[in-house]
C-alpha cells in the first residue's frame, strides 16, 4: 500500500487499494457556513491537555506528527459533539506548495495554507487501533492556519525540523502543550466523516474550528523544507500532503454558534 500524494500514488488512486475512498462519509469536505445548521444542544468543546504526556516528534513520510502518551486520561477531549471522553493520541498538519492552498477542509471554497489535526480516540474502546475501526471511535479537531504574524508556538515545532527532515526520522520532544495551538474562540462546525488518509476509515467525528491560528509565510516555507523521501533517497519536498474535499452525500454539518 505505497500510497502518497504524487501523480501515481495520490488521492485519485487511493480507491484502487482502499475502496472506502468512495464511501458515504468521506473527509475532508467543503464547509458551507450558510448550509450549516446551528444546534443549540451542542456543548462547548472541553480540551484539557497535559504537556508532560508529549513524547516525540516524527516524520512519517506523509506529514510530521507529535505523539502523546495515551495510557491514562491526562490529555482529553470532552463534550462538544461527543458523548464520551476521548484521549489525545497525536497531532499533525497538512499544507500546500504555496500559501494559497494546503488545507483539507475548505470554507465556502476558501483554502487555507495549512490545517492542524488533533487526533483523539474514544476511551469506551480499549485503544486507538480498536477505536479507529468504530463509527464513533475517533474525534479529530481541525484548526486552520492563516498567513499573518509569526506563531511562536508553531516555531517550537519548526525548531525540531532539522532532526526530522527525512521519512521515518524522529526525536524526543517534551513539555509541549497543544493548547497553545488552539484559537482563542472554540466555535466549531461538526459532521460525521473519515480519516483523510488511507485507510480512510469512516470513524471520525470531525470538529472544525471556525477561527484560524496565525502562521508567517516564512514559517510555512520551513514546513516545505521537510521531505517525503528517506535518508539517502532523491530529495522530494513534503508539500501538498492534503486530500481535496469529498462529496457531502447528504450529510448535515452542524454549527456550535449562530
Ligand atoms: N488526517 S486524519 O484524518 O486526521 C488522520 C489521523 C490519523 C491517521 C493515522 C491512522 C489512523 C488509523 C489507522 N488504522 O486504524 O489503521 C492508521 C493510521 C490518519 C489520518
Ligand atoms: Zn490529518
Amino acid at each position: 500500500h505505497a500510497w502518497g500524494y504524487g501523480a501515481h500514488t495520490g488521492p485519485d488512486k487511493w480507491a484502487d487499494s482502499f475502496p472506502i475512498a468512495n464511501g458515504p462519509r468521506q473527509s475532508p469536505i467543503n464547509i458551507v457556513p450558510g448550509d450549516a445548521s446551528y444546534d443549540p444542544a451542542l456543548k462547548p468543546l472541553v480540551l484539557k491537555y497535559d504537556p508532560s504526556t508529549c513524547l516525540e516528534i516524527l516524520n512519517n513520510g506523509h506529514s510530521f506528527q507529535v505523539t502523546f502518551l495515551d495510557d491514562i486520561d491526562s490529555s482529553t477531549l470532552k463534550d462538544g459533539p461527543v458523548l464520551f471522553n476521548h484521549r489525545l493520541k497525536q497531532f499533525h498538519f497538512h499544507w500546500g506548495s504555496s500559501d494559497d492552498h494546503g488545507s483539507e477542509h475548505t470554507v465556502a471554497g476558501t483554502k487555507y495554507p495549512a490545517e492542524l489535526h488533533l487526533v483523539h480516540w474514544n476511551t469506551k474502546y480499549a485503544n486507538f487501533g480498536e477505536a479507529a475501526s468504530q463509527p464513533d471511535g475517533l474525534a479529530v479537531v481541525g484548526v486552520f492556519l492563516k498567513i499573518g504574524e509569526e506563531n511562536p508556538n508553531l516555531q517550537k515545532l519548526i525548531d525540531e525540523f532539522d532532526s526530522i527532515k527525512t521519512k521515518d526520522s524522529q526525536c524526543s520532544f517534551a513539555d509541549f502543550n497543544p493548547e497553545m495551538l488552539l484559537p482563542g474562540c472554540l466555535d466549531y462546525w461538526t459532521y460525521e466523516g473519515s480519516l483523510t488518509t488511507p485507510p480512510l476509515l469512516e470513524s471520525v467525528t470531525w470538529i472544525v474550528c471556525k477561527e484560524p491560528i496565525s502562521v508567517s509565510s516564512e514559517q510555512m516555507a520551513k514546513f516545505r523544507s521537510l521531505l517525503f523521501s528517506g535518508e539517502g533517497e532523491a530529495e522530494c519536498c513534503m508539500v501538498d500532503n492534503y486530500r481535496p474535499p469529498q462529496p457531502l452525500r447528504g450529510r448535515t454539518v452542524r454549527a456550535s454558534f449562530q
